[in-house]
């Protein structure tokens, strides 16, 4: 069991973990019909397109400052109860915007909830802005600019995400310049839809330190080699990428084969109700399904604090506690 064994995630999409549960009382507070994307109390979708627009619809559910702070909350307190010490969470300021209360108040909200958090029980929280790829080059050139300000401490990251069968990685280089000129983070969603050439693209134009997936890298043995050498961390998510199709289960996802290869891996739940999973299942299924052993599996969670996007002292005091 894998209950008491010490959880960090780096990938997880804030407005993808909110439980069907809390989106159906915002619906009402709102007077918001769900049926197209919620069906027995459960997100409804059919493939990537289909995710994506369940995941739109019930990101427009959170209006309100004190909506998002619920949100954050709501999701970093159910993860630290399951041994959890440390989130990051990819936040979306296109989001802020499309509600109308604009991106300082959307993070402002967020930081509210995993202050609330934090002070319940101990979770150390960052923010990754994500750029939203099928958005086009320029609105990621927005994001990016965005948290080149650096309009919260909390924000230490920046990411790409979306469609990733849109445009090419190197239509994005200008705002993963401007991301890390700012000193943030580095890390992109590549090799989950497309496959090997996209990791292989996101490594000569972006020079990530990690990469969100990267699991198609194992389509090419010399790129899982330098992913090896070069020290890249992924942030796997096995099982979004089984709910998606990415891979038929959980036995011939390629997890076992890039750790084997002296990948850097570390395990993550990207959109967890949406993907039928939660960070404990994640884990658990690395022990189960995987056949990781403990100490593999702490080895992860110290892998995933590690390659954090967090000050010196905070990576050091979370090390210690594991
Ligand atoms: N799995 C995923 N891939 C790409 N973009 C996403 N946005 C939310 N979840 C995503
Ligand atoms: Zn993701």
């Amino acid at each position: 069991m894998t209950t008491s064994v010490p959880k960090a995630e780096l990938h997880c999409h804030i407005e993808g973990a909110t439980p069907p549960a809390l989106a159906l009382s915002q619906a009402a507070r709102y007077g918001i019909d769900t049926s197209a994307f919620i069906r027995d109390g459960a997100y409804a979708w059919q493939d990537f397109t289909s995710f994506v627009q369940s995941y739109d619809a019930t990101a427009n559910l959170f209006r309100t400052e004190q909506d998002y702070a619920l949100l954050a909350e709501t999701y970093l307190t159910e993860i630290a109860q399951a041994g959890a010490v440390y989130s990051e969470l990819i936040v979306s300021p296109d989001q802020g915007d499309a509600v109308g209360i604009g991106a300082d108040a959307y993070i402002a909200g967020l930081a509210e909830g995993a202050e609330r958090a934090k002070a319940k029980t101990g979770i150390e929280t960052r923010f990754i802005i994500v750029g939203i790829r099928h958005f086009g080059p320029e609105r990621v050139v927005k994001a990016a600019e965005y948290a080149a300000r650096r309009p919260h401490p909390l924000i230490t990251g920046f990411n790409l995400a979306g469609e990733e069968r849109m445009h090419r990685v190197a239509d994005f280089v200008r705002a993963f310049d401007i991301a890390r000129d700012a000193g943030l983070g580095i890390t992109i969603h590549a090799g989950e839809l497309s496959g090997a050439f996209s990791v292989r693209d996101a490594l000569d134009h972006v020079r990530p330190s990690r990469i969100s997936h990267g699991v198609r890298a194992i389509e090419d043995a010399d790129l899982v080699r330098r992913l090896a050498d070069e020290g890249v961390v992924l942030e796997v998510c096995p099982g979004s990428n089984v709910a998606l199709g990415v891979f038929p289960d959980f036995e011939s996802h390629p997890l076992r084969a890039l750790h084997a290869a002296g990948v850097r891996v570390t395990l993550n739940a990207d959109d967890p109700p949406f993907f039928h999973t939660s960070l404990a299942r994640e884990y658990e299924l690395a022990a189960t399904a995987m056949g990781f052993s403990d100490a593999d599996i702490r080895g992860m969670t110290r892998t995933a604090i590690e390659a954090a996007f967090v000050d010196e002292p905070t990576r050091q005091r979370l090390l210690a506690a594991l």
